[in-house]
């Protein structure tokens, strides 16, 4: 074979979309979240698979913001002049104790933060603010205040009333969402099963992260950096051991694979080499090919394709360009599984924080840190960030877009970032 040939072979005849293309494509192939209940303690970082309803009012019962006595406001109108009224105590009401007097004028209960106020007080005041003298055998509570109706009382229902949305279907639950789960007695949570995502590092260069160094051989990183990033969006990761660059061995994994999982992600042998048996494999009969080319820096190689039903991510083996292409095409596709609202990074309009140069012809996105200076977001470009180098991934805590044909950028320029999640800087 003639190399002149070889530049007529399709392997290098693609043709580029947009990066917005290519989510699009990707995203018309997310599969339908599975429901699963998992008991409360296990549901921190998944999503709700239905919307939840308050089962009853928030508090339910009237209760009292302060250590103090529960009064009738009323009787405090005399508390002007600095007079003192007693009021005759006739109750105690610890927490989670109800109290069967009723509080009419003249009648006070000591009542504790947290407990419910008796029937008739309509005020609690606060401990601090009362005097005690004891009366023939009476205990009887000095007011020099006036007091207002409703203070330190948190009527029923103040948080939320019965029937009101507690937590929105796709709602990733945190700190704050477990508590409002813990709160209503939701103790078995319908989450949505995380996607099982096979993750699959082609390369007869890898070794595995145990083995020595040997020569011309890396370890490989991006089957490990993959695993994280499908955590943080919320999926399963399985870690198969890397495949060497033979395009019926690795066909063997990713087949099996495209049957067992949601989706398959494989990094390396994308790109137009002896070696990239990865651009081989879907070019194979029975192959929906979604794209092999996007208008984007890192990641240009950056493939999809659908094959008996499964979705394949064939990512760069450049650890940037992988690292961006599942940040970009693979999370959205496991958050919108997932039930999200939003499954897109966030995008922020902020300053350049140094000048920057490079041409491009595609859209490139650039690992940055924001950082704040004089109560501005600015996000300063790595200093070093080409496809292949790994060791800027970890400093970055955004990605700077720029579009094609953008000329000289200088420092304090307007730009547009998308926001990480995750990662040692959050
Ligand atoms: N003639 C051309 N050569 C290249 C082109 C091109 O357009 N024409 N594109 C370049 C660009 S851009 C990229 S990006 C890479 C894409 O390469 P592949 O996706 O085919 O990946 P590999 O060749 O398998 O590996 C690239 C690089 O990454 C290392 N690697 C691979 N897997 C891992 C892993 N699991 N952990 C860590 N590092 C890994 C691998 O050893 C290589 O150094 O192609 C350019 N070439
Ligand atoms: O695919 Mo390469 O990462 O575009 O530089
Ligand atoms: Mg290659």
């Amino acid at each position: 074979m003639k190399y002149s040939d070889d530049y007529t072979n399709d392997k290098f005849k693609r043709r580029a979309i947009s990066v917005e293309e290519a989510q699009k494509r990707v995203m018309e192939h997310v599969r339908p979240g599975i429901t699963e209940i998992v008991p409360l303690p296990e549901a921190q970082g998944r999503f709700l698979a239905e919307p939840l309803h308050a089962p009853h009012p928030y508090p339910h019962f009237r209760r009292s913001g302060m250590d103090g006595y529960a009064v009738v406001s009323a009787d405090t109108k005399n508390c002007k002049d600095d007079e003192t009224v007693w009021l005759r105590v006739v109750d105690e009401i610890p927490c989670g104790y109800v109290s069967d007097r009723l509080i009419t004028s003249g009648l006070a209960a000591r009542i504790m933060t947290g407990a419910q106020v008796p029937e008739g007080a309509d005020a609690v005041v606060m401990l601090e603010a009362t005097r005690l003298r004891e009366e023939a055998g009476d205990v009887y509570v000095g007011l020099k205040k006036i007091v207002e109706p409703g203070n330190n009382i948190t009527p029923v229902g103040y948080e939320l009333q019965e029937g009101e949305l507690l937590l929105e279907k796709g709602t990733r639950l945190g700190a704050g969402e477990i508590s409002v789960l813990a709160t209503f007695g939701i103790h078995s949570v319908p989450v949505i099963r995380k996607p099982r995502v096979a993750v699959i590092s082609t390369g007869s260069e890898l070794l595995s992260v145990d083995e020595p160094l040997q020569p011309g051989r890396i370890r490989n990183s991006n089957s490990f950096m993959l695993a994280v990033q499908i955590r943080e969006a919320g999926g399963e990761p399985y870690i198969f051991g890397s495949v060497p660059d033979d395009v019926k061995a690795a066909g063997r994994v990713v087949m099996d694979a495209l049957q067992n999982f949601d989706y398959v992600v494989t990094s390396g042998g994308v790109s137009v080499g002896d070696y990239d048996i990865m651009g081989d494999l879907v070019r194979q009969e029975g192959v929906d090919l979604l794209f092999n080319k996007i208008t984007m820096r890192p990641g240009s190689v950056t493939t999809a394709a659908v094959i008996n039903g499964g979705l394949l991510f064939a990512l760069s083996g450049n650890p940037g360009a992988c690292f961006v292409g599942c940040e970009l095409l693979l999370r959205p596709v496991i958050r919108t599984m997932l039930g999200a609202p939003q499954p897109f990074l966030p995008r922020w309009q902020v300053l350049l924080g140094a000048d920057y140069n490079r041409v491009n012809n595609y859209t490139r996105f650039v690992r940055a840190r924001t950082e704040i200076r004089d109560g501005r977001v600015y996000a300063v470009p790595a200093a070093v960030d080409e496809s292949s180098v790994m060791i800027s991934i970890k400093d970055s805590d955004c990605l700077i877009v720029i579009p094609p044909g953008t000329g000289q950028l200088e420092e304090a320029d307007k730009i547009e970032i998308i926001k990480l999640e995750g990662g040692g800087w959050s």
